[in-house]
């Protein structure tokens, strides 16, 4: 069965945060997920999560400064010790909320990079990437990386699926996986199904939006009920999170998960 997680930073965005979770599962939703808990104490969120019985079920490292435009560190030469300090704060945060994967931000390269830059960035990601997966993995937690689109993130340092399978390879840790956003997947590469299927053992977490607008699932390009039911087919039991900025009304736009038990208004 399909367990959909409400992404908090872009939809219910009608209520203010902490009101958001309440509305989530009032919607149908059984978890959450959002880009950062940080600006909450863990109690707070945790008081959110249990008034409303929904799970925890991903958030992100802190990225940097993301209102400068940094978009993670993980693969940023210089800034290892920042990246540490990210994943224990971010680890702390996953014990609190009882949140079983975190999503390591890998950065932006920058205009212009040579190759040498760019091994330098994926050297730096690679070792990063293997401290942050030890550390989870003595706390029973999964880290993971995803792909991310070059026309919404210009530069981003991981964009391509082939090049997520070669870091996991690498890497080499077993609670480092692939959170597969189809969104991303769709504008740079398409072939979803066939993606899904070669690197389904590797997937974490999966999210889900129209393409091109990034709206609701049934308003675009992607005929997202023949990806569920290859999902289906496949057995996947974690979770899709719903990452997409509603057309309208965020309750008035949910008829496409009537399915998996969605209440539209
Ligand atoms: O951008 C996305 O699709 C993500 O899932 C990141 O975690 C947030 O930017
Ligand atoms: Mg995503």
């Amino acid at each position: 069965m399909i367990r959909l997680a409400a992404n908090l930073s872009m939809l219910f965005t009608e209520h203010d945060f902490l009101e958001r979770f309440a509305a989530a599962a009032d919607a149908g939703f059984s978890g959450v997920e959002y880009l950062f808990p940080y600006a909450y104490s863990p109690d707070t969120l945790r008081s959110a999560l249990e008034a409303s019985g929904l799970q925890q079920v991903l958030f992100n490292l802190p990225p940097g400064d993301w209102e400068a435009g940094e978009r993670g560190v993980a693969s940023l030469p210089g800034r290892e010790a920042e990246f540490r300090d990210s994943v224990t704060e971010a680890l702390r945060y996953a014990v609190a909320l009882d949140c079983p994967r975190v999503h390591a931000m890998a950065g932006l390269i920058p205009e212009g990079a040579d190759e040498s830059t760019r091994q330098a960035h994926h050297a730096t990601y690679v070792a990063n990437l293997r401290f942050a997966a030890r550390e989870a993995a003595k706390l029973g937690r999964e880290v993971l990386i995803e792909p991310i689109n070059t026309r919404d993130m210009p530069r981003y340092f991981l964009s391509h699926q082939d090049q997520a399978m070669a870091v996991l390879q690498e890497v080499g840790e077993p609670n480092l996986r692939l959170q597969f956003d189809l969104y991303h997947c769709q504008i740079m590469e398409g072939d979803l199904v066939r993606h899904l299927e070669c690197q389904f053992e590797h997937i974490g977490h999966i999210q889900i939006a129209g393409v091109p607008e990034r709206h609701e699932p049934d308003v675009g390009e992607v005929h997202y009920p023949a990806v569920f039911e290859r999902l289906k087919e496949l057995g996947y039991v974690d979770w899709v999170g719903c990452e997409y900025r509603p057309a309208g009304n965020t309750r008035a736009g949910l008829a496409w998960g009537r399915p998996f038990g969605l209440r539209p208004e």
